[in-house]
C-alpha cells in the first residue's frame, strides 16, 4: 500500500490576510516569522474588498501526484510559500479543502507521513551531516541500532553526502559544509522516516546552477524509485531542471495561471498570440510575460463565464465544495487525468519512541552541543577558574572581626551578581533550539515533555563542573567555615545559584520573540529578584505593595544560604541589614528566623522555585508548540 503514494489535490483555496491598521509604535512581542499567520475569521462583504485585507491565494486549485514532481513557479510574491505551507498543513486557509488520495484528512495526521523543507535551514551548526541525520532517525523511526545505522548511511549516498558524512554541519557563523550541501541534509533530516508526501520551499534558493540540478535530481530520483509525491517551489528554473519537472503551477497574483506539463504551458503561451522563441526555457519566457498571460487569464475567464458549465465535466472538486469557478475549470482541464488514487494512507497513531527514549536521545544531543559550543563551554570553564582565583587572592584570609564579617558580606554579594550577570550567554543558543524544537515537535518527531525534561537533565553536570572550578579556590583562599558540610553546602549553593540562573533564561527565552528583548527582560528581571532579596533593602522595610517581589525572588535563598553557612552558631559579628548598628550573627539570624536547622530548608526552597520556573519554561513552550501543531 505504500508503494501506492499520495495523491494531494487542494480545492478552491483562499487566503487572506488582515494587515493591522497600524502597528502599535511599542509593540514588541510579536509571533515568530511574522504578523497574521493564523486564518482570518469570517470577513464581512466590506472587508473582503478592503485594502487592509489581502488576498494572498484566490480560489487556487492543483494537484499532485504520486511518482511525480509538481513544482510551482511564479513572481516574487505570488503566494507560492502561502500555498505550500497550507499544504504541509502549516497555515489554516479561510476556504477550500485538501484531499489526500481523495479523502479528506486530519491534519496532525497528514504532517507525520509528510516531510516539509522550509526556505531557511533550522539544524544544528555544530553537528556533523551524520549525527544530524541519526538523530532524526533516532527521534523519528523505531529500529533497532544496526538497521538506524544502514538506513542513515544509504540515505547519506541517496543525497551524495558520502564525502561529507563527518563535517559539521555549519552556519553563517561557524565554518561547515557548503550550502547546497546544507540543503541536502535539511531534505534528508524530512525524508528520513520515508514519507509519502515531500513539500520543499525553494530547496534551490541561494545554490549556484550545478547545486540547483542536483537537488532536483535527487528529488526526481526520489519520486521515480519510491512513488513520492514531490511539490516544490522554485525561481527561475534552468533549462535542464525544467526537465525533471511532471508538472507546473503557474502562479502570479495568488491566482493560478497554468496548471500542467510543460509542454503544455509552451503550447498555452502560443495559443496566446505570443512568440516563443525555438530553445528558450519557457518556464522563465512564461515568468517574464506574466503580465500578458494575467491578461489573457482575465478575457478568457470572462469569454468561458459566458458559456453554460456542462455538469458532466464538473465532477471531482466540484461535487465536495458545492461550486468550481471557470479558472478552476480551465486548470484541470490541462491536468492529464489519470486513473484516481482512492488508497487509505496508514497513520502513525503515536510517537516512534516512549517519553524515556526520546529524553536519552534530546539528552544526548544537547549534550553534544553544549561541549561543542567553545565560547560556552571552553571560555566559560577558563571564566569561573580564573574569577574564583582573582576573588579568592582579592578576599585572602578574611578575619573573623567586625572587618572580615563586613567584607564576607560584600564577597557574597559580589558572588551572587557575578554569578547572575553571566547567565544570558546561553540565550542565543536556546532561541537556536526553540526553532528547531518547534518544527521537530510540529511534525510529531516528539514530545515537548521529553525537550524539557532534557534541557533540564543537560546542564546539570556542566554547571556542577562550573561551580566546582569556582568554588574550590574561592572557598579555601578566603578561608570560609573550614568545616567539610559548610563547603559541601556553598558548593551545592553555587550549582543551584547557576541552574536556577539558567531556568530562568530558560523559562523566558521561551517566551521573548529575539535576543534583544530576552536579554533586556532577563536582565531586568534578574536586576530586581536581586535588589528584592533582602540584601539591598531588608524584608521588614520594603513596602507593602512590593513585598510579593521579596517571595517571588529567586535569590533571597542563596544569600540566606550564605550567611547561615558562614555565621550560624560560628560567634562572628556581622552587620546584616542593620544599618550602622552592630550586631551579633546568631542575633540577625535568629531575627531573621533563621538557625542551623533551616541550612538544608533553604536548599529545599530553591529546588523547589526552580521546579515551578522549568514548568513555567516546559508550559509556554507546549503552548508555543502546539499552537504551530494544529
Ligand atoms: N504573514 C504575512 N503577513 C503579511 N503579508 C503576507 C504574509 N504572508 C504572505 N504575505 C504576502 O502575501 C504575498 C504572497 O507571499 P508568499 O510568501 O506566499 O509569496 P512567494 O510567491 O512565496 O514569494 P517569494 O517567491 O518572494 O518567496 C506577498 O505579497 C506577501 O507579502
Amino acid at each position: 500500500m505504500k508503494n501506492q503514494g499520495c495523491e494531494i489535490e487542494a480545492i478552491g483555496i483562499s487566503y487572506k490576510i488582515f494587515n493591522q491598521k497600524r502597528e502599535h509604535p511599542f509593540k514588541i512581542f510579536t509571533k515568530d516569522h511574522e504578523i497574521d499567520q493564523e486564518p482570518v475569521q469570517k470577513l464581512s462583504d466590506s472587508e473582503e474588498t478592503s485594502p487592509r485585507v489581502k488576498n494572498v491565494l484566490k480560489n487556487v486549485y492543483c494537484k499532485a501526484k504520486p511518482w511525480e514532481i509538481l513544482a510551482i513557479v511564479g513572481p516574487s510574491g505570488a503566494g507560492k510559500s502561502s500555498l505550500l505551507e497550507i499544504l504541509a498543513a502549516r497555515l489554516t486557509p479561510q476556504s477550500g479543502s485538501i484531499f489526500v488520495n481523495q479523502n479528506p484528512v486530519n491534519k496532525a495526521q497528514f504532517k507525520k507521513v509528510s516531510g516539509y523543507v522550509t526556505q531557511r535551514d533550522t539544524l544544528f551548526p555544530l553537528l556533523t551531516v551524520e549525527e544530524t541525520l541519526m538523530f532524526s532517525a533516532k527521534l523519528r523511526l523505531k529500529l533497532p541500532r544496526a538497521q538506524l545505522t544502514s538506513k542513515v548511511k544509504c540515505l547519506i549516498k541517496e543525497l551524495g553526502l558520502e564525502h561529507v558524512s563527518r563535517t559539521r554541519v555549519g552556519d553563517d557563523r561557524v565554518r561547515g559544509i557548503s550550502g547546497g550541501e546544507r540543503r541536502r541534509v535539511s531534505i534528508g533530516v524530512d525524508v528520513i522516516h520515508d514519507p509519502e508526501v515531500l513539500i520543499l520551499d525553494e530547496p534551490t534558493s541561494g545554490l549556484d546552477s550545478t547545486s540547483a540540478l542536483q537537488i532536483i535530481d535527487m528529488l526526481k530520483v526520489m519520486a521515480e524509485t519510491r512513488g513520492r509525491t514531490i511539490i516544490l517551489s522554485i525561481h527561475q528554473p534552468g533549462f535542464r531542471i525544467v526537465k525533471l519537472f511532471n508538472s507546473i503551477l503557474l502562479m502570479a497574483d495568488g491566482s493560478v495561471l497554468h496548471h500542467g506539463t510543460v509542454d503544455q504551458l509552451g503550447v498555452s503561451v502560443r495559443s496566446m498570440g505570443m512568440n516563443l522563441p525555438v530553445h528558450v526555457n519557457v518556464v522563465e519566457f512564461a515568468i517574464e510575460s506574466i503580465d500578458t498571460i494575467q491578461q489573457h487569464s482575465k478575457v478568457l475567464n470572462q469569454e468561458m463565464q459566458k458559456l453554460v458549465v456542462s455538469p458532466k465535466r464538473v465532477e471531482d472538486g466540484e461535487s465536495r465544495t458545492g461550486k468550481l469557478t471557470l479558472q478552476q475549470l480551465f486548470q484541470q482541464s490541462k491536468v492529464v487525468d489519470e486513473e484516481a488514487i482512492n488508497v487509505k494512507i496508514e497513520f502513525p497513531f503515536d510517537f516512534a519512541n516512549s517519553r524515556f527514549q526520546e529524553t536519552l536521545v534530546l539528552t544526548h544531543r544537547f549534550s553534544k552541543n553544549i561541549f561543542r559550543t567553545k565560547e560556552l563551554f571552553a571560555c566559560r570553564t577558563v571564566q569561573m577558574l580564573v574569577s574564583g582565583l582573582v576573588l579568592g587572592s582579592i578576599f585572602y584570609r578574611v578575619k573573623d572581626d567586625l572587618v572580615g564579617s563586613e567584607e564576607r558580606v560584600g564577597l557574597f554579594a559580589f558572588t551572587l551578581t557575578f554569578l547572575l550577570s553571566s547567565t544570558t550567554e546561553a540565550l542565543p543558543i536556546f532561541l537556536q533550539e526553540r526553532e528547531i524544537l518547534t518544527k521537530e515537535t510540529s511534525c510529531g518527531s516528539y514530545r515537548v515533555s521529553s525537550y524539557a525534561i532534557a534541557n533540564g537533565l543537560v546542564y546539570l553536570p556542566f554547571l556542577l563542573i562550573l561551580a566546582t572550578l569556582f568554588t574550590i579556590p574561592l572557598y579555601w583562599l578566603v578561608g570560609l567555615n573550614p568545616n567539610f558540610a559548610a563547603f559541601m553546602h556553598f558548593l551545592l549553593l553555587i550549582w543551584l545559584i547557576l541552574y536556577t540562573a539558567n531556568s530562568v533564561v530558560v523559562c523566558f527565552s521561551a517566551l521573548v520573540p529575539n535576543f534583544i528583548v530576552g536579554n533586556s527582560v532577563i536582565s531586568g528581571v534578574m536586576g530586581s529578584f536581586f535588589l528584592f532579596s533582602g540584601y539591598f533593602i531588608s524584608k521588614h522595610e520594603i513596602p507593602n505593595y512590593w513585598i510579593f517581589m521579596h517571595y517571588i525572588s529567586l535569590f533571597k535563598y542563596p544569600f540566606e544560604g550564605f550567611l547561615i553557612n558562614e555565621f550560624s552558631g560560628s560567634g562572628k559579628c556581622l552587620q546584616y541589614m542593620m544599618g550602622a548598628c552592630i550586631v551579633s550573627a546568631e542575633d540577625v539570624l535568629k531575627e531573621e528566623g533563621y538557625g542551623e536547622e533551616s541550612r538544608w530548608r533553604n536548599l529545599v526552597i530553591m529546588v523547589g522555585y526552580i521546579l515551578v520556573y522549568r514548568f513555567i519554561s516546559y508550559v509556554i513552550l507546549r503552548i508555543r508548540c502546539s499552537s504551530r501543531a494544529v
